[in-house]
This record gives structure tokens, sequence and C-alpha cells, in this order.
């Protein structure tokens, strides 16, 4: 893919020296988080803002500082929406995928829109709209006088901090997700307007594996791009296996370079909800993984077969070995979360212990909490750059989750 290099996108590793990386600052979103919201909304506990905010500084400086170009999900998307007509279009789309129904509340909250600038309407689509925020507005909607004990017209998307999850970047290309939810779904609203708007990305011709218009789900989480040849997958709580022969087949279709897609089927629980909270990427031959996967894993190949078709091969080998055949490598080691302890390993993973960002072979990005594992990366000899990650960790993600790659080095 070397006459690719000049494509805003180019991912064709895990752990290829990190140089463009698009982040979300969580924002008020998150307060916008109450009890009653938290299991919709895919939230634990209600992460303080402020604290968390000043760990997401942390992070994207030691970003910047090992030489990696940060860009930040709203910027881009409020970037996006210069054009009178495009930022017509963004509103009356995000109403739609809002599910605000009703002629009269949609005028109400257009007028209410109409006076934020790009970057405050960004805000504001991302933080959710409380009901008392229209008190000055006149609404002639009747379902706004009789159901009035919810509290928001809008509802916020508290999960935009994890910007790995609604599209993924695969070689040139991106796979621009469906997902599970619907809060989540709603996210993937930014990625359409800013692959669709912007000048870094508009008229490249940056191919799209996978479109959110698709009805099975694929998220981010679950794409992990091993080599140029080979990608892992997770059928999850998250993705169906059936998104993952649509991948295979539309990118086998497209000319790039990979030749085999690894499907993980792993166990669907809220704890491990995408591949990359239980297993990682972080040197040429090293990865992490939670130990608890690894009885009931099943792998699956997914290869090119003649004529545009596929073959599909359930691996019987261990994951090691698997591993080691796919990547053309003599020796493979997994590095088990907290070295396998029942009790340490399962508490760490909770809080990311195994979703490291990889930000050139054998340094990764990890959070502070998980010390036990951190240890055992050290003692792999992989560099850990060590983040506060205790708010953060609060929304179930860690580093790999609140980065979306855009650019990497070959390895
Ligand atoms: N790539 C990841 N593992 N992302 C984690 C996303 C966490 C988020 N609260 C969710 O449930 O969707």
């Amino acid at each position: 893919m070397s006459d690719n290099k000049k494509s805003p996108l180019y991912v064709t590793s895990e752990i290829g020296k990190l140089k463009t990386v698009l982040l979300h600052r969580p924002g008020k979103e998150v307060e916008n988080l109450t009890p009653d919201l938290m299991g919709r909304l895919l939230f634990d506990d209600i992460p303080y803002l402020k604290v968390a905010q000043e760990e997401h500084n942390y992070f994207a400086k030691t970003l910047k500082e090992n030489g990696v170009e940060v860009l930040y999900l709203e910027e881009l998307a409020s970037e996006a929406i210069q054009e009178k007509e495009v930022r017509e279009r963004f509103i009356e789309d995000f109403l739609d995928e809002a599910n605000v129904d009703g002629e009269g509340l949609r005028q109400a909250l257009r007028k209410y829109l109409s006076d934020f600038k790009n970057e405050e309407l960004i805000q504001k689509a991302m933080e959710g709209i409380r009901k008392k925020e229209l008190s000055n507005v006149k609404m002639k909607s009747l379902a706004d006088l009789a159901d009035n004990d919810y509290p928001f017209v809008v509802d916020p998307m508290p999960n935009l901090y994890f910007t790995r999850d609604p599209f993924a970047t695969i070689g040139t290309g991106i796979t621009l997700n469906h997902m599970r939810t619907e809060t989540r779904n709603r996210e993937t609203i930014f990625a359409k307007y800013i692959f669709e708007n912007h000048p870094r990305f508009k008229d490249k011709n940056i191919p799209i594996w996978f479109n959110r218009d698709e009805t099975s789900s694929l998220e981010g989480g679950d794409e992990l791009v091993l080599s140029d040849k080979v990608i892992a997958v997770g059928i999850s709580e998250r993705t169906d296996a059936i998104s993952v022969e649509k991948l295979a087949r539309n990118i086998f279709k497209d000319g790039q370079t990979f030749e085999t897609i690894l499907a993980f089927n792993i166990p669907k629980k809220r704890a491990f909800m995408h591949l990359d909270t239980v297993f990682t990427m972080v040197d040429y031959d090293k990865f992490t993984i939670h130990p608890e996967i690894e009885g009931p894993l099943t792998v699956y190949s997914i290869t090119k077969g003649d004529n545009g078709e596929i073959n599909i091969k359930e691996e019987n080998a261990i994951l090691e070995d698997i591993l080691k055949k796919y990547l053309g490598l003599s020796n493979v080691t997994l590095i088990r979360c907290a070295g396998g302890d029942p009790i340490d390993s399962s508490r760490e993973q909770w809080n990311d212990g195994s979703n490291t960002l990889a930000i050139a072979p054998g340094e990764v990005v990890v959070y502070a909490r998980n010390y036990v594992t951190n240890k055992i990366l050290q003692e792999h000899g992989i560099k850990t750059h060590i983040i506060p990650g205790s708010e953060l960790s609060r929304g179930r993600g860690g580093p790999r989750c609140m980065s979306m790659p855009l650019v990497r080095e070959d390895i």
C-alpha cells in the first residue's frame, strides 16, 4: 500500500508508530448521566467531569509528547458543518436520529439551535438537550405536555470519548459502523459528516468497507488490524458474525493487501463487550489477553477465495499457534492480565487492564490503576506510558477505546 501513504487514513497494524489519532475530550454529556439512565447509556457509574477531563488532558499530552498529532472529534465535526446547507442537513439528521418526533417540537428545537455557533451546536448535539432549556421557546407539542417527567428532549451521548467504536480505520479506508445500541448508533453521525464534508477527508476517495445503514452491528472495539495482511474481529456482545463476513467480502474485493480475517468468538458479556477489552497487540509478537476468554475462545479464519468468494474455516490450534501461522512469526507471547490470578485479573480487566494503546512496537499507554498487569508488561520488555484513569474508567473503556488511529507508520 506504499503509494497510499499520502492518504489521510493509513493503518496497516496495531503497533506501527502512531502519527495521527482522533480523540474526544469528555464534555457535559457525561454530566447528563443520571442513575436511571446509566444502564441504557452503558455506564456503570457517573464520572466526575472535572477530573475526567484532567485525566484526558494527560492522555492527550502523553500522546503529543511522543510525536502524535492529536485531532479532536468535536473540532473536526464543527469544521465539517461550515457550509450552511450542510449545517441544516446535519440538524435534520440529528433530530431524526434523536427520535424527535412531532413538528411542534422539531420547530422549537430548530429555533433553539439556530442561535448556536457551529462549535456550540456540535457540543450541544453531544451533550443532549434538557427539557427545561426549551422553557423560553414556545412549544406546541402535546407529547411534551403529557410526558412530563422525562428530563430530556434529546438524550446525551456520554460514550463519545470512546472514539474507537463508531468507525474504524483499516488500511486507507474505514468501516462506518452500525452500533448495537441506539445510544451509540447516534454517535456515528459525527463520523459520517466528517468523512463526507471535512476538507481533510472529502473527495479523497476513502473506501467504506461497511456502512452505518447496515442492519447487523459492527463496533470498532472489535476491529484489530494485526498486520497489512491480517485483521482480527471479535464476534461479541456488540458485533454480529454476519458483519464480519460482510467486511471480509468488501475488503477482499477492493485490492487492499488484506488476505485474512480472524474472527474471535468471545463470550457475550458486559465486561468483555469488545475484543479489545480482552486482547490487544503490544509488540510484533506479544499480545495482552484476559485469561477468562482463553477457554471459551473459538477462532474462525476467513480467507480470500477464487472469483470473489471467501473461505471460512474453524481453526483447531491454540491461539499462539494460530497467530504464529497467520502472522508468519516463530514465537508468540500472550501476556495474561494480572498474570492470570483469578481475582486480580478480573478486577484489572474490569478497569481495562488488557486494553492497551500501542504508540510504537513495544510501547503502550495504560491506566495506572492496573499496576499488577503493568508490571508484568514491563517484565516482558514493554515500555508503559502510565496515565491516570480513575474517572475515565467508569465508562468501561481504556486507552485503546479512547483513541482512533488515523495514521500509523508501517511496521
Ligand atoms: N473499544 C472499547 N472497548 N470501548 C469501550 C466502550 C465502553 C462503552 N461504555 C460501551 O459500553 O459501549
